[in-house]
């Protein structure tokens, strides 16, 4: 036949689509196979559908017969370059995900849907040859001419759109256009994340923050672990980073936290570099604003990026350092889809960019800790406070049996009103928001569930509403009992709302702010509800975890948590790790100017030994504690975890599913000391959006025996026909519930 004289040409693709294997097409009619490169987008016909793949390989020969021509290229640009492409792979072998969904969930939603990347070209204006040979002083005699061109000397090229807030005007442009210096480019640009600010002082380092910085090298790959207390300075070190990456011309990246991605720690990042391109990525954007920061990152224009998560897909072409920020912080762990670790990919893409990476944080995770320990990281340290701060004295307030009020003993409100009085700031810690998380009947004991999860309703006193955390529903409140139609009916234990009546009641004088998701639902909000907190005027701020990390708020003198005692007694192993990280994160609020700061920390259990050890010796010390007793119960970070979960409508499907997973799994490998199979069992919140959830966790002395194990029963579950039954591999598991 023609065809195996000829040399054949064949795509082969990642599809978005549940199965773990690429897909092979032929070229699409009538376009030449030199146009095509691995890393574009194509378009292709799958299952009578039209959707956006990319291409992977070019290769000669397929297992399959009767291949489909792809329909054509989305446009000609490679998004997914080498060192992108190795970083994809590795992330679905490693969590068992399907190749063509790690791409979808690389990409942003608008180029995901196949939108061509030149929708967001813009122009970029560079220096010539010949400008990059002059010096700074040079075209003293212009010097608006001269303003431009030390901006494009010292750092690098410019989009239209920046210059204009910088405030260079077209007529230098064309001035020093006419005289060969510079010439425009098309590229992507970044909407600056805020406008351009005045440079920030930059302080001087102290001892610990040099010698940090002088630990880390440049150059080549490296993982670091900084253990900072809070209000060390940790900031300072990664804008000193990001300055020297800068310098050598190359991209910073930069990973926070969900709820760290605030304008106060972008104003931090504009005001040291008024002049870079920078590139925020978060969850707050359009889709459009989305494509458009990503592109930039991805083509190399922006110069620093800073994301949370999902940021860590991006392809960054020039990439010289990864910092992640509250390193520890659950939300680098993704909880559905591709479940991978951004914190933990950090480390992967370092090492595959030979650049250094940087895991900061007051309270390291059990795993960076025991990594670092273990002597895999570098272990670095700053035990003090910036400038002249002092860390702050923490009391334990035992509440058995004592006359609290909405929850507050009276000892600690007086410490809220002496506070507010001397004219300074209060920060009070409540792990709940909405008014009350029950609603019972005094009668007959009837309580308000969510009719689709196994739990309770909260109740929203201002809004009318009793809402589920879970899955979101909500029904109005009722004035009576819905069983025995009595009127006595009440609201059992407290959240944000009710405390923020009793002390807007005891303390109306002052402003009392709220700060939970309720109230920050807008993207601004945060930072408007905090102005009056900035401004340095005495205030009262309450509010969830939200309120825990990253703001520096000087004024700031008392801190209370109003209970201490919630994770000290969950059934998740992790439960106490992320109570000693809030607690230690929350009390490294107070005190962090030149005022000191007092922590005053409610609790029933003052005697427990674990919460002593906590507010005794700290973090660092309570931590490595916990690490030893993760060691003799054989739990990560010393072994490695994975579940299989499963969930359905019927519980009996799911449960079977894990049942028979678990059989199969032990045929290939039977229990041994090397590897325990727990399960199935049902998760902490068993029903959720009406399917009954249920997992089966597997655990083993190392990655490298759970691993071919896990993609053998990814195979065997993907022939499940099940359809109403979903299932999902995770891999390093951060969540039991
Ligand atoms: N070398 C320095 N000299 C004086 N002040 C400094 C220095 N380094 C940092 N600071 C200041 O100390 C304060 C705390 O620093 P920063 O917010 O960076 O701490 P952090 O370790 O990131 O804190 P956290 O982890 O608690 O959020 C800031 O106001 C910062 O400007
Ligand atoms: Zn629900």
């Amino acid at each position: 036949m023609q065809e195996s004289v000829q040399q054949r040409v064949i795509l082969r693709l990642a599809v978005p689509v549940p199965l773990r294997r690429l897909f092979d097409y032929l070229p699409p009619e009538g376009l030449s196979p030199e146009l095509l490169q691995p890393g574009q987008r194509l378009w292709v016909p799958f299952a009578g559908r039209k959707l956006v793949a990319v291409l992977l390989e070019i290769v000669q020969e397929s297992p399959h017969t009767g291949l489909k021509p792809a329909l054509g290229l989305v446009d000609s640009q490679v998004l997914f370059g080498h060192d992108s492409r190795k970083l994809l792979a590795w992330i679905a072998d490693y969590y068992q995900a399907p190749l063509g969904e790690v791409y979808a969930t690389a990409l942003p939603v608008a180029l995901r849907k196949g939108k061509p990347a030149d929708h967001w070209a813009e122009q970029w204006l560079q220096l010539t040859i010949e400008g990059k040979g002059l010096p700074e002083s040079a075209l003293a005699r212009a010097p608006k001419q001269q303003a431009l061109l030390q901006v494009l000397l010292r750092d690098g090229k410019q989009s239209r759109t920046h210059l204009k807030t910088l405030g260079h005007n077209p007529t230098a442009i064309r001035a020093l256009q006419d005289r060969g210096l510079v010439e425009w480019e098309s590229g992507p640009t970044v909407p600056s994340p805020l406008p351009a600010a005045e440079r920030a002082p930059v302080p001087e380092l102290n001892s610990e923050q040099q010698q940090v910085l002088e630990a880390i090298d440049g150059s080549c790959f490296s993982a670091s672990l900084l253990e900072g207390t809070t209000g060390s300075g940790k900031t300072e070190v990664y804008l000193r980073l990001i300055q020297q990456v800068l310098d050598s011309g190359r991209q910073a990246l930069l990973l926070v936290p969900e709820i760290g991605l605030t304008p106060q720690t972008l104003r931090r990042i504009t005001s040291r570099f008024p002049t870079r391109s920078i590139a925020a990525l978060h969850s707050g954007l359009a889709d459009g604003e989305r494509a458009q920061s990503w592109l930039a990152a991805a083509g190399g224009q922006a110069d620093i990026v800073i994301g949370t998560r999902s940021v860590i897909m991006t392809p960054l072409p020039r990439l010289g350092v990864v910092i992640v920020d509250e390193e520890h912080d659950a939300s680098f762990k993704q909880q559905d889809g591709v479940r991978y670790s951004a914190r933990d990919l950090a480390v992967v893409l370092g090492r595959n960019a030979n650049v250094p990476v940087l895991l900061g944080s007051a309270t390291p995770s059990l795993e960076t800790l025991h990594n670092a320990l273990s002597g895999r990281y570098q272990h670095l340290r700053m035990r003090h406070r910036a400038g002249d701060a002092k860390p702050p004295q923490i009391h334990v307030v035992p509440t058995l049996r004592e006359p609290l009020e909405e929850g507050f003993s009276p000892q600690v409100l007086r410490h809220i009103g002496d506070t507010l009085m001397r004219g300074e700031q209060a920060l009070v810690f409540i792990n709940r928001r909405g008014f009350a998380p029950a609603l019972s009947c005094d009668d007959c004991g009837w309580l308000a569930d969510c009719p689709h999860c196994s739990s309770k309703l909260t109740m929203h006193r201002r809004q009318r509403q009793l809402r589920c955390h879970h899955c979101d529903y909500r029904r109005p409140l009722v004035d009576s009992c819905p069983q025995c139609h009595s009127h006595s009916i009440s609201a059992l234990g407290g959240g944000t709302e009710r405390s923020e009546e009793l002390l807007a009641r005891r303390f109306g004088e002052y402003p009392v702010i709220r700060v939970d998701r309720d109230t920050t639902a807008s993207k601004q909000a945060l930072d408007k509800l905090l102005a009056p907190a900035r401004e340095g005027k005495p205030c009262l701020l309450l509010g969830t975890q939200m309120l825990a990390k990253g703001h520096h708020l000087p004024r700031v003198t008392l801190v209370v948590i109003q209970d201490a005692d919630g994770g000290l007694f969950s059934a998740d192993f992790r439960a106490p790790e992320r109570t000693g990280q809030l607690l230690e994160q929350v009390a490294g609020r107070a005190g962090r100017g030149s005022l000191s700061g007092r922590v005053l920390v409610q609790s029933r259990f003052p005697e427990h030994p674990l919460l002593q050890l906590l507010l005794e010796k700290g973090y660092g010390a309570f931590a490595r504690q916990l690490l030893r007793d993760r060691a003799v119960a054989q739990l990560p970070p010393v072994n490695a975890m994975a579940l299989l979960r499963a969930e359905c409508e019927e519980p009996r499907w799911a449960e079977e599913f894990l049942h028979n997973a678990r059989l199969f799994m032990q045929s290939l490998v039977p229990p041994s000391p090397q590897i325990q199979y727990l399960g199935p069992v049902p998760a902490l919140l068993e029903r959720k959006s009406g399917r009954f959830r249920f997992y089966l966790q597997v655990t083993a002395q190392s990655r490298a025996q759970l691993q071919p194990l896990l993609a053998r029963v990814c195979a065997w579950a993907e022939g499940n026909k099940n359809r109403r039954l979903r299932w999902a591999v995770d891999m390093d598991a951060q969540e039991l519930s």
